[in-house]
Formats: C-alpha cells, sequence, structure tokens
C-alpha cells in the first residue's frame, strides 16, 4: 500500500472544454437573506492557483469565502466549487478561519487539532487510524511545528495557531481552501511558514481563495487578486489587476504613491 500524503497528486477534472476551474464566480451576487453586501463577482480559479481578496474593511472578503461554502446567499449569477453548488461540494472544500475563532483554553493539544482533520474521512465516531495520524504528521511538518504535537494548543503563539490550523485543514486533502486573513498579527517565521506551505498544497493541485490586507502576500503566493469593496473592482492576474487606478476606485483616498509604487495606507 502506498505511504499516505497529506497533499494529493494533481487532479484535473475535465469537462468537454478541457480542464474544470475549481472554483468559478458568473457575475454572482451574495449576500445574506434578502441584503446583497457584494455585486457582480465574475472570474474563475483554476486547480493550483490562488487568488488572494482583497479590499478594505467590511468590503465582502469573507463574503465571498462564505459564498464558496455555501453559506451566503447567491442572489443572482452562480458559485460553483469543484462543478457543483458550494453545499453540495463541502467534501471537497478546507475552511481556514482566523484562529482567534478557537478558544485557546480550550484544553487540546496541537495534534488533536491537526487530527480533527480527519473527523470526515474518518466519522466522528471512529478512532483515527495510523494512516490518518500519518497524514496529520506530514501536514504539521510542512507548516514547520512538527516538534510542537504534543503542546496545548492554547500555549503556542498567535501565528503559530494559524499555522496549526492550516495543517488541519491540509490533512482534508481538499481540492480547494478557503483562508480567511490567515496573515493577520503574524510574525516574520509563521509568514514564511504559511506562504510556504501554500505554495506547496498549489504544487499539490488545490486551489486557494485568500483574503488578505497586504499586497505583499498576493505577490508571494497567488497568480489572481480579486479587488472587492461592495461590488467587484477587478478580477485577474496581478499585474493587470493591482494597478494605481483599480486600486484607487477601490480604496478611494486610501491610496498613495510612494517611490513609484503604488501603497494603500493603513491596511
Ligand atoms: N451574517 C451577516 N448578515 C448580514 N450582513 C453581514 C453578515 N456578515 C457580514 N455582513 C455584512 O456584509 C458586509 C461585508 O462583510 P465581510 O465580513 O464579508 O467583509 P470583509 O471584507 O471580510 O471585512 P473585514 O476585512 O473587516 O473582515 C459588511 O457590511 C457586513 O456588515
Amino acid at each position: 500500500m502506498p505511504a499516505p500524503r497529506a497533499i494529493p497528486s494533481p487532479r484535473t477534472e475535465a469537462g468537454p472544454h478541457g480542464p474544470q476551474p475549481a472554483i468559478v464566480f458568473d457575475h454572482a451576487c451574495l449576500g445574506y437573506g434578502s441584503k446583497v453586501v457584494l455585486d457582480g463577482v465574475h472570474g474563475s480559479v483554476p486547480r493550483g492557483q490562488a487568488l488572494a481578496l482583497i479590499g478594505p474593511n467590511g468590503a465582502g472578503k469573507s463574503t465571498l469565502i462564505k459564498s464558496a461554502l455555501g453559506l451566503a446567499t447567491v442572489a443572482s449569477g452562480s458559485v460553483t466549487v469543484c462543478g457543483r453548488r458550494p453545499a453540495a461540494a463541502r467534501p471537497h472544500t478546507a475552511y481556514v478561519p482566523q484562529a482567534d475563532t478557537l478558544d485557546p483554553e480550550f484544553p487540546v493539544t496541537v495534534g488533536q487539532v491537526v487530527l480533527m482533520g480527519r473527523y470526515r474521512a474518518v466519522g466522528w465516531l471512529r478512532r483515527p487510524r495510523r494512516h490518518d495520524r500519518i497524514i496529520a504528521a506530514e501536514a504539521l511538518d510542512l507548516v514547520g511545528l512538527a516538534d510542537r504535537s504534543r503542546d496545548r494548543f492554547g500555549t503556542l503563539s498567535g501565528g503559530q495557531r494559524q499555522r496549526v490550523l492550516l495543517a488541519r485543514a491540509i490533512t482534508q486533502q481538499a481540492a480547494v481552501l478557503l483562508l480567511d486573513e490567515p496573515f493577520n498579527g503574524v510574525d516574520a517565521v509563521s509568514r514564511d511558514a504559511l506562504i510556504g506551505a501554500l505554495r506547496e498544497l498549489k504544487r499539490g493541485g488545490a486551489a486557494v481563495l485568500v483574503s488578505t490586507h497586504d499586497l505583499a502576500i498576493a505577490h508571494a503566493v497567488c497568480e489572481q487578486v480579486c479587488l472587492l469593496n461592495g461590488r467587484q473592482f477587478g478580477f485577474g492576474p496581478l499585474q493587470s489587476t493591482l494597478t494605481a487606478r483599480n486600486l484607487r476606485a477601490c480604496y478611494g483616498a486610501q491610496v498613495l504613491e510612494v517611490d513609484g509604487s503604488t501603497v494603500v495606507a493603513g491596511v
């Protein structure tokens, strides 16, 4: 039997016109109940690539991520994940919340948190097998925390906790990874570890959606960017989308020119 791997080998689902994108937003208007908070999102993410969601506070970044999980209302247009409605595609998606959503006082070890990612595959009432433990150990190694497995989750720094949550998502071996501001308040070591792990996941064929306030993260990890502020201000390759014009339209007065570079102030 081949050794288990946290990151599965690349797979492409072929459609009639070639490989199918992992995520497709088709003129999607998104919100909660009857309230629309995000208008006209249009673009797609192939497997093995990442999309950065960029925009000011309240722009709709989390809403876009929730729509791919089937947790936001699609008022018009459509959102498709792995060729299905998002709710039906949940077995193929893994979600990384912000680290502060998990109570650090909860008495659980780092290894146990990572192993929780295997529960969907194992079943809640069954014990994880050796196979699952190997996958969890490999995922923890990928985020650079192999030596912290027995430590209590709450004793880790915020950045390390964020890495543990990414490891938990990696063990799900999902085709689509959705990360909500994983770099917020993260130190340089954790930031580099997260960037390295995301690159490795893309190499394994995963499609990644990552919301961030940091344009440098988009450049380090993502092929495409989606600029949002209540509606879409651009969706496409970084170079042609992260233009001063688009950023100014999206952020307004918060965009500055510093030494010929465009900088978004205060985020
Ligand atoms: N469950 C909800 N019900 C109704 N409105 C909501 C809900 N969640 C978010 N909103 C609203 O949707 C809009 C977009 O919020 P969202 O959290 O998606 O923005 P964001 O870009 O992720 O913001 P931040 O960077 O501050 O996390 C906001 O006006 C917010 O108040």
